[in-house]
C-alpha cells in the first residue's frame, strides 16, 4: 500500500471494501474506474481504456465516465446485471489535506433500483430472499421503489420455482456458504441473478428484532408472520440488503404482507410460460394477454394488471366485487372522463419510494403536486358509484388540499431535472428566497434611489454609488465635498481627487447582494428539503392513496376492455364444472385477418375429459389455450372473452404444450414433456384445469401412443381434473366408449378446390382426417416430396387395411385394439383363440344347454382377460 501515492491509498482501501461491486470512484466532474473496474466497464460500455500516471511503479487502467451522464451507463450495467459502488467526494477540498475525504454513498444492484431512468415505467423491479428454516422454505420480496413488501412459507422447492417464475425477481440473494444457497444455484436457471449474502443476516432470532425495530412494533402479529421462521429470516435478510444498499432510511416500507400460495390460483412457471401472460415465448412482451389487455393510463395500474395477472385469486368474495366495480363502471359509461381525469397522475408509488429515500427529484414534485390537484375531480366521480369496492378505494383515495397548494405554490411549471443549481423554487413562495431574488434583479434600481436619497440627505449633488471588485460598493465624493458627509460616512479607499465611503445601509445591501446568489441557491435546497421533510410526514397515507389510484386505474381499465373487447362477466360458481359458452382467445383473434370462430367449452360430470382430435392448424391449441385464459381472466375479477361463462372451483391451471429443448439442462424435448406430464399427474386435482397437447409425440409411434393412451386413461379413472386432451392418436378417441366423463370432440376442416379451409368450430365426436399433408403443402414443402408421400401414405393405407390394423375414429373398441397388434397383446392373443374355437364349432351338434354353457365360458373367460 506505502507505495502508492496517497489518492490509490484511499482508492483501495475503498475498493477493498467492495470487491464485488464495480466502483465508482468521482473525481471532481468524472467518475472513474480502475484497474480490473476499468477494464471490466471499458468492454461492458464501450469506453476508452487509458491508463493514469503510475502508482507503486506501474501504470494504472483507468476508465471515466462524466458524472452528468451516469445514468445511461449505469442503466447498461445494470441491465447486464452488475452491481455499482457510487464513491462520493464527501469532504471540503478546501479543508483537505491530502485527498478528499470519500464514501460509498450508495450501491446500486439490479434488484435495489429506485432512480426513474433505471426503472422500466410498466414492470416491476423486485428484489428477493430465499432461505431455508426446518421444513420450510422461506420466499421475501421487495419492490423497493415502492415499499411494497410481501412474504409467504413454502412447502416444497416445485412450489418456490413457480412463485419465482410468477415475480421474476431481478435479484435474489441466498445465505451464503450454506447447503440450501447451492441447491437453489444448482436447480435455479445458470442466467438466475443470484446474490449470496451473509448467512448471520438470515438468522431467525435477530430477523425478529430486526423487523420488530424497523416496523416499530413489538411483535410481528400483525404482519401475520408471528408464527413464520422461514418468512421472518427471508424478510429480515431482504430489508437489512436494502438498506445496505441504498444507505438510506428505508421508512417508506411501512408493511410486511404475508400470503399463502393456497390464496391464489396456481400456475406452475411452465403454465405461466405456455399461456404467454405478460411474457411471450420468445421472452417478448408483444402478443401476451397483459399488453392485449393494458390500456391503463397509469404506470402503477399497469403494473398492477400484471399482478394480479401472475396471481389470479382464489377468493371470490374478492373476485365478486370487482365484477361489481367494472360492472358499475361499465353501466355508467363515464369511462373517458376517468381515464382522462387519472391521466394527470403520475407514478406516485415510485415518486413517493424516492421521496422517502431523499432522492426525488424538482419533476417528482411537480408530478405529485398534479396528482393531488386531480384527487377532488376524482372523489367526485367516485362519489356517483355505490359498488363496494368502488366505495372503498374512494376511502383510500382522499385528498390532500393542503399537500396540493403547498406544491402548486412552491414548483414552477417547468422545472431543471436537479435542484443542484436551483431555479425549482416558484417566485411568492417564500419572502426570503424573493428578497434574495429581488436582490439580484432590483440592485441597479435600488443603488439608482440610494443615490438619490444620499444626494438629498447630504446636499451633495455630484455624490455617486459605485462598486469596484476589490472594494465593493462605495458613495464616492470629491476631496471638496469630502467635509459635508455625515458622521456614518466610513472612509473605505481614498483617490487622488476623490473619498470612497461606505455607510451601514450600504454595506448591509453589499452584504445581501454580493451572497444574493449564494443564499438564494442555498435557501432553495433547504426549501426544497422542507418540502420533502413536509411530504414524508404524510407518506403513508399518501401511499395508501396511490395503491388506490393503482387499483382504480385498472379496474376502469377493465371495465374499458370489457366494451371495447366485448367481455362479459362470468358467473363465479361454487360448484364444480366450467360451462363457456361462445369464448375466444383475445391474442389470436386480434392478429387473425378472418374472423375469429368463437367456441363453447363445457366441463360437467360427464366431460371431465375431452379428447380433441383434428387437423394441424386447425385450432386445438388455441382451443385450449383460450378456456385456460377466460378461467385466468375470470379468476382476475374481469369479464371474459366469451357470450356467457360459468365457472366453478379451479384451484390449478396445468399445461403440457409445445416442445422445446431445455438444453441448458440438459433434458431433451421428450424427457421435458415426460417431467412435465409427471408433475400433471402427482398434482392435479378435481379441481384442476388441465390442458394436455399431443403427449407423446416425441417418441416412436408405439411408445408415444401407448404413454399418451395410458396418460388419457389415468385422467380419467383417477384424477378427474377437467382435462383437454389434444391428440393426432385417432386411437385415443375410443376412450370416450369406455369412460362416462370422457368425450370426444374434434375441429375439422374441408378440402375445396385442392385447398383446405380450416373450419376451427369445435364440433362433437372425434375427427374423421387428418389432412396432414395437406398442411405440409400449404407451408410451402415442395410439391415432389408431397407426391412422394402421398404414394408413401397410399402403401401405408393399403398395409394396414391389409392387416386390419387402422380403421377410422370412430370405429369401436375392438378396433382400436387392432392398433397395438404389433405389439405382444394377450387380450389380442386371446381374441384370435377365441376366433379359432368359434370358428371350429359345430354348431349343429349341439344342444341348446351345451351352447348355453359355452356360452357362460366363454364370458367368463373373457372377464378374465
Ligand atoms: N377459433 C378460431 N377462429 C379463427 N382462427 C383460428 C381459430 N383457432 C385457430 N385459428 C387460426 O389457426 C391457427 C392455428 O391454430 P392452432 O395452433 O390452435 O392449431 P392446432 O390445431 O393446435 O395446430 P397443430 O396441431 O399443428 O398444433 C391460429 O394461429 C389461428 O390463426
Amino acid at each position: 500500500m506505502s507505495n502508492h501515492t496517497p489518492m490509490m491509498q484511499q482508492y483501495l482501501a475503498i475498493k477493498a471494501e467492495h470487491p464485488e461491486h464495480l466502483l465508482f470512484y468521482r473525481m471532481g466532474d468524472f467518475y472513474e474506474l480502475f484497474y480490473e473496474d476499468a477494464q471490466e466497464a471499458s468492454k461492458l460500455l464501450d469506453i476508452t481504456l487509458t491508463a493514469r500516471g503510475k502508482s507503486a511503479g506501474a501504470p494504472i487502467p483507468m476508465a471515466g465516465i462524466p458524472h452528468h451522464s451516469a445514468e445511461g451507463y449505469l442503466a447498461k450495467l445494470v441491465k447486464l446485471g452488475k452491481s455499482v459502488a457510487i464513491c462520493e467526494q464527501v469532504g471540503d477540498p478546501n479543508n483537505s489535506k491530502g485527498p478528499v475525504e470519500r464514501k460509498v454513498v450508495r450501491i446500486i444492484t439490479p434488484g435495489t433500483l429506485v432512480e426513474d431512468a433505471l426503472l422500466e415505467e410498466k414492470s416491476e423491479n423486485l428484489l428477493c430472499a430465499l432461505c431455508e428454516s426446518g421444513k420450510h422454505l422461506g420466499l421475501s420480496y421487495l419492490d423497493v421503489a415502492s415499499g411494497r413488501f410481501e412474504t409467504t412459507q413454502i412447502e416444497n422447492e416445485e412450489q418456490l420455482f413457480a412463485e419465482l417464475e410468477r415475480l421474476k425477481p431481478a435479484e435474489i440473494i441466498l445465505p451464503q456458504g450454506t447447503d440450501f444457497a447451492q441447491s437453489m444455484q444448482d436447480k435455479l436457471p445458470a442466467n438466475s441473478p443470484l446474490q449470496f449474502y451473509p448467512a448471520w443476516h438470515f438468522d431467525e432470532q435477530s430477523g425478529r428484532q430486526n423487523l420488530c425495530r424497523h416496523f416499530g412494533t413489538q411483535d410481528l402479529v400483525a404482519f401475520g408472520c408471528e408464527r413464520a421462521p422461514a418468512s421472518i429470516a427471508a424478510s429480515s435478510a431482504i430489508l437489512h440488503y436494502a438498506q445496505a444498499m441504498l444507505q438510506n432510511d428505508i421508512s417508506h416500507i411501512h408493511s410486511l404482507q404475508t400470503y399463502q400460495i393456497s390464496d391464489s390460483l396456481v400456475l406452475d412457471a411452465i403454465s405461466r410460460r405456455n399461456l404467454e401472460i405478460d411474457t411471450n415465448l420468445n421472452g417478448g412482451h408483444a402478443n401476451t394477454l397483459a399488453s392485449l389487455l393494458d390500456n391503463t393510463v397509469t404506470a402503477m395500474g399497469s403494473r398492477l394488471l400484471k399482478r394480479w395477472l401472475n396471481q389470479p385469486l382464489s377468493d371470490h368474495k374478492v373476485l365478486i366485487a370487482r365484477q361489481d366495480a367494472i360492472e358499475e363502471l361499465v353501466n355508467l359509461a363515464q369511462i373517458d372522463t376517468f381515464q382522462q381525469e387519472l391521466k394527470q397522475i403520475g407514478d406516485l408509488e415510485r415518486i413517493l419510494g424516492r421521496i422517502a429515500l431523499g432522492s426525488a427529484r424538482p419533476r417528482d414534485l411537480l408530478q405529485l403536486g398534479r396528482s393531488v390537484n386531480a384527487l377532488p375531480a376524482l372523489q367526485d366521480y367516485l362519489a356517483q358509484y355505490r359498488a363496494k369496492r368502488l366505495q372503498q378505494l374512494a376511502e383510500k383515495i382522499q385528498t390532500f388540499p393542503e399537500i396540493a397548494d403547498r406544491l402548486d405554490r412552491a414548483i414552477i411549471d417547468n422545472p431543471p431535472v436537479l435542484i443542484r443549481d436551483g431555479g425549482v423554487i416558484a417566485d411568492g413562495f417564500d419572502d426570503e428566497l424573493d428578497e434574495l431574488r429581488n436582490l439580484k434583479e432590483n440592485a441597479g434600481q435600488y443603488l439608482l434611489q440610494l443615490e438619490e436619497r444620499e444626494k438629498e440627505r447630504t446636499g451633495i449633488s455630484t455624490l455617486k454609488v459605485g462598486y469596484n471588485r476589490v472594494h465593493g460598493y462605495y458613495i464616492e465624493v470629491s476631496k471638496l465635498q469630502s467635509e459635508q458627509v455625515p458622521p456614518e460616512y466610513v472612509r473605505r479607499q481614498t483617490l487622488k481627487a476623490q473619498e470612497r465611503y461606505i455607510t451601514p445601509e450600504l454595506k448591509t445591501f453589499e452584504d445581501k447582494i454580493l451572497s444574493a446568489n449564494e443564499k438564494a441557491l442555498a435557501r432553495e435546497k433547504w426549501l426544497y428539503q422542507q418540502l420533502i421533510d413536509g411530504l414524508n410526514e404524510d407518506l403513508h397515507p399518501l401511499q395508501h392513496c396511490a395503491q388506490g389510484l393503482a387499483e382504480l386505474d385498472l379496474l376502469i381499465n377493465l371495465a374499458h376492455q370489457a366494451v371495447h373487447l366485448g367481455l362479459s362477466r362470468p358467473h363465479l360458481s361454487t360448484k364444480p364444472g366450467i360451462e363457456i359458452e361462445q369464448g375466444r382467445h383475445l391474442t389470436v383473434e386480434a392478429l387473425c385477418s378472418d374472423p375469429f370462430i368463437a367456441n363453447d367449452c363445457t366441463f360437467n360430470g360427464k366431460r371431465r375429459l375431452q379428447i380433441i382430435t383434428g387437423p394441424n392448424m386447425g385450432g386445438k391449441s388455441t382451443f385450449m389455450r383460450q378456456t385456460a385464459l377466460i378461467v385466468l381472466m375470470a379468476y382476475i375479477g374481469s369479464f371474459v372473452p366469451a357470450r356467457s361463462a360459468t365457472i366453478g372451483p379451479v384451484d390449478r391451471i396445468f399445461t403440457r404444450i409445445g416442445a422445446s429443448d431445455d438444453l441448458t439442462s440438459g433434458r431433451s424435448t421428450f424427457m421435458v414433456e415426460m417431467t412435465e406430464t409427471a408433475n400433471i399427474l402427482h398434482h392435479a386435482s378435481e379441481n384442476s384445469l388441465i390442458l394436455m397437447d399431443e403427449v407423446g409425440r416425441g417418441t416412436s409411434t408405439f411408445d408415444g401412443l401407448a404413454l399418451a393412451w395410458a396418460i388419457a386413461e389415468q385422467m380419467a379413472k383417477q384424477i378427474k381434473g377437467m382435462c383437454l386432451f389434444a391428440t393426432h392418436y385417432f386411437e385415443l378417441t375410443a376412450l370416450a366408449n369406455e369412460y362416462g366423463n370422457t368425450v370426444n370432440i374434434h375441429l375439422d376442416a374441408i378440402e375445396h378446390q385442392d385447398k383446405i379451409v380450416f373450419l376451427h368450430q369445435v364440433q362433437e365426436g372425434p375427427a374423421s382426417q387428418s389432412y396432414g399433408l395437406q398442411v405440409a403443402a400449404l407451408a410451402g414443402v415442395p410439391n415432389d416430396v408431397i407426391q412422394r408421400a402421398k404414394e408413401h401414405l397410399h402403401d401405408l393405407e393399403n398395409q394396414s387395411v391389409a392387416n386390419s390394423v387402422h380403421k377410422t375414429a370412430a370405429d369401436d373398441k375392438i378396433q382400436q385394439f387392432d392398433m397395438f397388434s404389433s405389439m405382444p397383446d394377450p387380450k389380442c392373443e386371446a381374441m384370435e383363440k377365441f376366433d379359432q374355437e368359434l370358428q371350429q364349432l359345430e354348431l349343429d351338434n349341439m344342444t341348446p344347454r351345451e351352447a348355453l354353457d359355452y356360452l357362460y365360458q366363454l364370458k367368463t373367460q373373457l372377464k378374465g382377460l
